[in-house]
Formats: C-alpha cells, structure tokens, sequence
C-alpha cells in the first residue's frame, strides 16, 4: 500500500502495554509505516526514563505523563525529563497557568540548547463526556471547556494541546495553525468506543483539523497491528 509519508507521519501509536518486550515488538511491526511512538503512564512507569531511548530506535517518542503539580514540581520533572529530548511532552492545563508557564519555560530552555521537545497541554479527557463533568462540578460543555483552555494554553506559551478531534477545528480558528491539536478518542467505523466519549473517525478527525491522530487499541489489540493501522492510514487518506 503506498501511503503519503505526510499522512502517515500524522499517525501516533499509543504503546499501552505492560513490558518493554511486547511495547519493542509493537514499535518493530510498524516501525516506517506511522510517525510516532506514544510512551505513556503504564509503560513509562513499568520500564522508566532508560526506555524512552530503546522506541526512540524505531522512531519519534511522544511521551506522554500528563504532569498536573505545583509549578515548581512540575518545572523540576521536566528538567528530569528533558535530556530524553522527546519529540512531545504533555501536561495537564487545570494544573494552571504558572504550572503552564514554568513547564514552557522549561522547554523553550531545552530548544534553546539544541532539542526538539514540543510542550502539549491536555484540555479535557477524550473520556469524560457532560454528564462525567457535571460530576466533577462543571457546568460547561466539554467542547467549550477544552476551547477555552486551549486558549489559556496558548497564552502560557504551550505549543499545542491535546483536545478531542470534535475541538481540533474550534482550536485552529482560535489559536492558529502553528498551534498543534494533537486528538486522542479515534475509532474507525464501527468500532466500539470503549472509555471514550468523544470519539471521531481518522478521516474525520483529520478533516477536524487535528495535527496528529494518537491511536491504541484499535491498533495494538488487532490481530495484525500492521494491517490495522493499514486501515486507518488509508481512512486517513480520504480526509
Ligand atoms: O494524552 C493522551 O494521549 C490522551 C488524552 C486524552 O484526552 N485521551 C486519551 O485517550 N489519551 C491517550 O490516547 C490513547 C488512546 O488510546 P485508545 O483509546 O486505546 O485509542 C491512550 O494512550 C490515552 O492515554
């Protein structure tokens, strides 16, 4: 299947799986087909920092521990974290926006010295839908929620953030083009959402206006991981 590098370079992988073996096998069957690796907390966690540079073998490394602490907590991870030069890191807004600043701050330090790292910051769970916030005491639509943090991100110097693909275009009219949606919560046509409650199709999401589709399950579960994302790359170039 030919497939135009600058949509498969489009395509992030979560790596959710519990042992560095199975995360390498994954990386190896579709290292060269998609642009990037996500590390997050269960690997991360499972296998620590040394890791990072073991996927960075078959490609650009997201990762992805969602930092939500006082600034000065927050600023201190980093400096931790940074000499992995990850290509994305996230953080989580609602830590504020001194945490926000400090962290981009952090970064821009690191970019000044030579490294690639891009600072996200998380706006509202793909999983929680209205009735979930409702619960934790918002009143207001996860969309516009995830727009005005986006915002927020924005002014505290983020580079992006991660936001469902049903925002992406919102946060492109807001923020600009150079301000990356990166959109978590993709499911194929028909296929079950799981934890998710804000889900779109690759095609869709892409017509959304998201920067990067983050996939998991759909991919890592399949029988034949290489034929799944396969599928999604060629969803993604009908967008
Ligand atoms: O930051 C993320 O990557 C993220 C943010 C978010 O709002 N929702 C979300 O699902 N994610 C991540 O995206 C991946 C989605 O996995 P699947 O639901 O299996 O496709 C997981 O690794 C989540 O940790």
């Amino acid at each position: 299947m030919t497939i135009d590098p600058s949509v498969a370079a489009k395509l992030v992988v979560a790596l959710d799986v519990p042992s560095a073996g199975e995360a390498l096998d994954l990386a190896a069957k579709l290292k060269g087909r998609v642009g990037m690796f996500k590390v997050g907390l269960e690997l991360f966690c499972a296998e620590g920092p040394a890791f990072v540079r073991e996927v960075q073998k078959a490609g650009p490394v997201f990762l992805d521990l969602k930092l939500h602490d006082i600034p000065n907590t927050v600023a201190r991870a980093l400096e931790a974290l940074l000499p992995l030069d990850p290509s994305l890191l996230t953080i989580h807004t609602q830590g504020g926006p001194a945490m926000m600043e400090a962290a981009a701050e952090a970064v821009r330090a690191h970019r000044q010295r030579g490294g690639r790292t891009r600072l996200l910051g998380v706006t509202i769970l793909t999983s929680l839908g209205p009735e979930a916030l409702a619960r934790l005491g918002s009143t207001a639509e996860p969309g516009d929620l995830a727009l005005h943090l986006a915002r927020l991100a924005k002014d505290c110097g983020c580079d992006g953030v991660v936001c469902s693909a049903r925002e992406a275009a919102a946060v492109r009219a807001a923020c600009g083009e150079a301000f990356h949606r990166l959109t978590p919560g993709i499911r194929p046509g028909g296929v079950a959402a799981q934890d998710q409650a804000r889900v779109v199709t690759p095609a869709q999401a892409l017509r959304e206006g998201a920067t990067w589709l983050v996939v998991g399950r759909p991919i890592t579960q399949a029988p034949d991981p290489a034929a799944a994302a396969d599928a999604i790359l060629r969803d993604m170039a009908t967008a």
